[in-house]
């Protein structure tokens, strides 16, 4: 099945609405796309169709797209169906039919640009069978399913009156055709030779359109022109079918929801169809609806078929449009096997034919035979309809002459009715004139009779004023005993109310002199909290301040202790490195002169010998031994000298890394030490050398004589070892010398860096000397910050005191004002609300006093004026007492007296209009009756 989707333009109201469009179509690739926006996300959804038209497509290119492929086959030989499906308005009757009139067509039979696709695929047709010359007829059935009911639009228009009576009882059934295919019976079928045929019958079918369905079928069979016997035969449907949105949406309602329910069965079960043509389903539903059993062919079967959606662009046809393109999409799944329809023999068809006319006639027959039979039974009725209307012309007749009975009738009465109302205004007149005559003898006789029934009202009055009295004297008593409670209640009340408000300021003045107490020990104790506050502020101010006095003051002392301690400390560094200053220079000065005196000692004692060499030259052996001792000798002052170099330096390198003062006295020491031993070796070595001397003089002189022979070879030895001696000394003190130089310049060295090592102990000192003093103002201004914000503090602390104190005071003061002068409204009122009990206790007595007497006065009165009024004697006592009515005049009495007849009439004529029969409002008598009317 072919499917295509057609999507209108955007209609004026949409325009005006301002629509969204949620359809989009690409005709280029054949989709149609619809935007959904499901939880605020946009979906498209894409359909793809054999054939896609947007909303500016124009019919012809749909036509010529879709249609004309299919109009070709129909020409053919094969059975073709087209069908518009979609939602109301979207547009199907547009597609189908367009909306050109004949009228519009152009004048060499040329459509309009918004004719549809039945007028154009007529046209077709019509021109593809003219062009091939061959000859052709075409078949035309134009029906309505409306209902499940099937119309035939094309029946003529007096046999369809007739039918139309027909139709309440019987539809055109469908029917198998044997072949497997559905027939309507009775459905007309037009033979047209020209596509203005077709367009005059739709135009008068489509008059008696309801809506729905309408299904136009053109059947159209052709000879080739070259006159062979084959004949093709192609049928072509096009279908409109109705709105396809659901029956809940239609806004249907009772009738109306019956059609939707019978057109959406239609459509339903056309969808059912479908579902189970694509699901390839076993059992296929098309008998359940008309229009699945017209179009069986066309679902499935040998029919070629193109759906034609319509949907409309804008969003709030979303759904059904969603509906529709899921419904032509799936019909787009349906596999038909087209077949071209057997070719008939032009003899059979001639046979056909013939069949066919002979049927007609059959038919033709049977229709006149029918008609005859109509006609009889019309005579008959209208021979009925004759009788009925004389029948009722006697009555109208008869319905006449009544009429004239009537009005003769009716003015005889009129006459009647005039006199009668005449007798009956004199009778009215003579009632009034009665009731007037007796009213005025009624006025006469009650005048009359006033006199009399005035003796007998006063007896009754009489025994009302004695039933009255006692009425009223019981009633009174009542009134009395009840007020007298209620006076009393009321008193007790007051009583109550007095006492009430008596305690109430017994206990609100009880109450006020111990909230006054309350507030002023409350105020007390307040003052004697903050006092201790307060003192607790100034101890803690006090300890404070002596705190950081005493800060202050350690950190003073601090920095002039460490000053002190540091400048004493440097000092004695100085004085040390002094010391050792002096101790180095005197210690060089003595080395020197030890060993100037060494030096001058041996070179005195050298020439002693050389000059005793001579005499002691036995000794020289000895003394050159001597000499050799001495050699060692000063081999070990050097020793001793090199050792005490050794120690020196290593003391000085100790004392390059250790403090200063200690390595200091360590050098001095140990140089002294040298020096001392160096001096006692020295003088030890000078005695050992004097005694050895005195010996080796004694030893000489004793063996001077012995040794005179060697002594010239020793001379010569011993001056050569002199020599060697000598130049051994030499190089032994500058030596010496040098090693002096040397320990000088340790010395030196030394003095140097205790000289720098005091310059940075003196740096080290002022360094501590500033930050001492830094710390120290440092500590002091937060001192004297403490201080001073001790002391805001403290005046802040009293200044909030004497604010509070004063507030306290003031409020406390209001307070107990406002409490007393509340106390004196609050007395003020009592003393009111008693001054008003009393007076209203006093009023009460006075109101029951008042009111017994005015009970019994009312008593009295009332009991005075009815006799006075209407007793003439005292109602109980035996003996007539003394009346003090007022004795009428005598003209009263005359007046008491009934008036003379006439006067009596007189007067009632003059308060009573005869005319108006009312009894005017009376006039005052003119008789005078002031005593009477007093009295009454
Ligand atoms: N493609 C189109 N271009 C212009 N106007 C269109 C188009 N399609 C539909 N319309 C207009 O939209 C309106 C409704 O169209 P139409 O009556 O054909 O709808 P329908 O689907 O047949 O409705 P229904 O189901 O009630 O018969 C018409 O006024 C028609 O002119």
């Amino acid at each position: 099945m072919n499917s295509g989707d057609c999507c209108r333009p955007f209609s004026e109201e949409e325009l005006r609405n301002n629509a969204p469009q949620v359809v989009t179509c690409n005709e280029y690739h054949r989709e149609v796309s619809v935007t959904q926006n499901i939880a605020g996300k946009h979906i498209d959804r894409v359909f793809t169709f054999d054939k896609v038209f947007g909303p500016n497509a124009q019919q012809k290119d749909l036509y010529e797209q879709a249609v004309i492929p299919i109009v070709n086959e129909v020409l053919e030989g094969f059975n073709c169906t087209i069908f518009a499906y979609g939602q109301t308005g979207t547009g199907k009757t547009y597609t189908m039919e367009g909306e050109c009139k004949r009228s519009k067509s152009g004048p060499n039979g040329e459509l309009p640009p918004e004719a549809g696709v039945i007028p154009r695929a007529i046209k077709q047709i019509f021109d593809t069978l003219e062009s091939q010359n061959a000859e052709y007829s075409v078949k035309v059935t134009f029906l309505e399913l409306y209902n499940e009911e099937i119309t035939d639009l094309l029946a003529p228009e007096e046999i369809s009156k007739v039918a139309l009576e027909d139709k309440q009882k019987k539809q055109l059934p469908l029917m198998e055709d044997g072949k497997g295919g559905v027939l309507v019976r009775g459905l007309e079928e037009e033979i047209v030779t020209s596509a203005s045929e077709i367009f005059t019958l739709l135009e008068r079918g489509s008059a008696k359109r309801r809506t729905a369905e309408t299904l136009l079928n053109k059947q159209s069979r052709e000879t080739t022109p070259e006159g062979e016997e084959l004949i093709k035969c192609g049928k072509l449907n096009l279908v409109d079918l109705a709105g396809s949105e659901n029956i809940s949406r239609s806004g249907a309602r009772e009738g109306r929801a019956r059609e939707a329910g019978e057109i959406n069965k239609s459509l339903l079960t056309l969808g059912r169809v479908i579902n189970a043509l694509v699901e390839h389903l076993g059992h296929i539903p098309y008998r359940d609806s008309k229009l699945t059993r017209l179009l069986r062919d066309s679902l499935g079967g040998r029919t070629k078929t193109c759906i034609i959606a319509t949907v409309s662009p804008a969003v709030h046809c979303l759904e059904e449009t969603l509906s529709t393109l899921d419904y032509a999409h799936r019909a787009k799944n349906i596999k038909n096997k087209p077949e071209v329809n057997q070719k008939m023999m032009k003899s059979t068809l001639i046979k056909d034919l013939y069949g066919e006319i002979e049927r007609l006639k059959a038919g033709k027959l049977l229709l006149s035979l029918a008609m005859a039979d109509q006609i009889e039974q019309m005579g008959m009725t209208i021979e009925n309809h004759q009788k009925q209307i004389e029948e009722l012309q006697a009555k109208y007749d008869y319905q006449v002459q009544q009429c004239f009975d009537l009005g003769n009738k009716l003015d005889a009465t009129q006459k009647d009715l005039n006199l009668t109302s005449k007798l009956l205004a004199n009778s009215e007149d003579n009632l009034k004139q009665c009731q007037f005559s007796l009213k005025e003898r009624d006025f006469i006789i009650s005048e009359q009779k006033k006199a009399a029934r005035e003796d007998k009202l006063n007896a009754d009055n009489r025994l009302t004023v004695n039933s009255f009295q006692t009425v009223l004297s019981q009633q009174l008593l009542t009134l009395c005993s009840s007020l007298g409670a209620s006076v009393s209640r009321q008193n007790e009340h007051l009583q109550c109310v007095e006492n009430l408000c008596n305690s109430f300021l017994q206990l609100h003045d009880k109450a006020s002199v111990e909230l006054k107490q309350k507030v002023n020990s409350s105020r007390a104790l307040y003052v004697s909290h903050f006092e201790a506050v307060q003192n607790v502020v100034r101890l803690h101010k006090a300890g404070s301040n002596a705190a950081l006095e005493e800060l202050s003051a350690l950190t003073s002392s601090n920095s002039q202790s460490i000053e002190e301690f540091l400048s004493a400390e440097a000092n004695e560094a100085k004085k040390v490195l002094d010391d050792l200053q002096e101790t180095l220079t005197s210690q060089q000065g003595e080395m020197a002169h030890l060993a100037r005196e060494l030096r001058q000692r041996f070179h005195a004692s050298i020439e002693h010998l050389m000059n005793t060499s001579e005499s002691v030259h036995g000794f020289l052996d000895k003394l050159f031994k001597e000499s050799k001792r001495l050699e060692c000798h000063a081999t070990q002052v050097d020793e001793i000298q090199t050792k005490c170099i050794a120690e020196f330096r290593k003391a000085y390198e100790e004392q390059s890394r250790s403090e200063a003062e200690k390595l200091i006295a360590d050098m001095t020491s140990l140089v002294s030490d040298c020096m001392r031993r160096q001096k006692e070796m020295v003088d030890a070595k000078l005695d050992d050398l004097s005694d050895s001397a005195t010996g080796n003089k004694l030893f000489l002189d004793g063996y001077v004589s012995t040794i005179d022979g060697i002594t010239t070879d020793l001379k010569r030895k011993w001056q050569d070892s002199f020599m060697q001696t000598e130049s051994n000394f030499k190089d032994n003190a500058d030596f010496s010398a040098a090693k002096h130089c040397r320990m000088e310049l340790f010395l030196q060295k030394c003095v140097n860096s205790a000289d720098t090592a005091l310059g940075r102990w003196q740096r080290t000192k002022e360094s501590l000397n500033d930050m001492g003093n830094q710390h120290a103002s440092t500590i002091g201004s937060h001192v004297r910050n403490m201080w001073y914000n001790n002391e805001q503090h403290d005046a802040e602390i009293e200044s909030a005191k004497v604010m509070v104190e004063d507030d306290i005071k003031e409020n406390s003061e209001d307070l107990i004002r406002w409490f007393d002068g509340l106390s004196k409204q609050e007395k003020l009122s009592v003393s009111k609300i008693l001054a008003t009990s009393r007076t209203h206790s006093e009023t009460l007595e006075n109101l029951g006093s008042d009111h017994s007497q005015q009970v019994a006065s009312i008593e009295q009165h009332a009991v005075d004026t009815f006799r006075r009024k209407y007793m003439d004697y005292e109602p109980t006592g035996t003996t007539p007492v003394r009346c003090e009515s007022d004795i009428p005049s005598k003209g009263t009495i005359e007046s008491l007296r009934a008036m003379p007849m006439d006067a009596l009439q007189e007067e009632f004529r003059e308060n009573n209009s005869y005319e108006s029969f009312h009894v005017k409002e009376p006039k005052p008598s003119l008789i005078p009756r002031a005593p009477l009317s007093q009295i009454n």
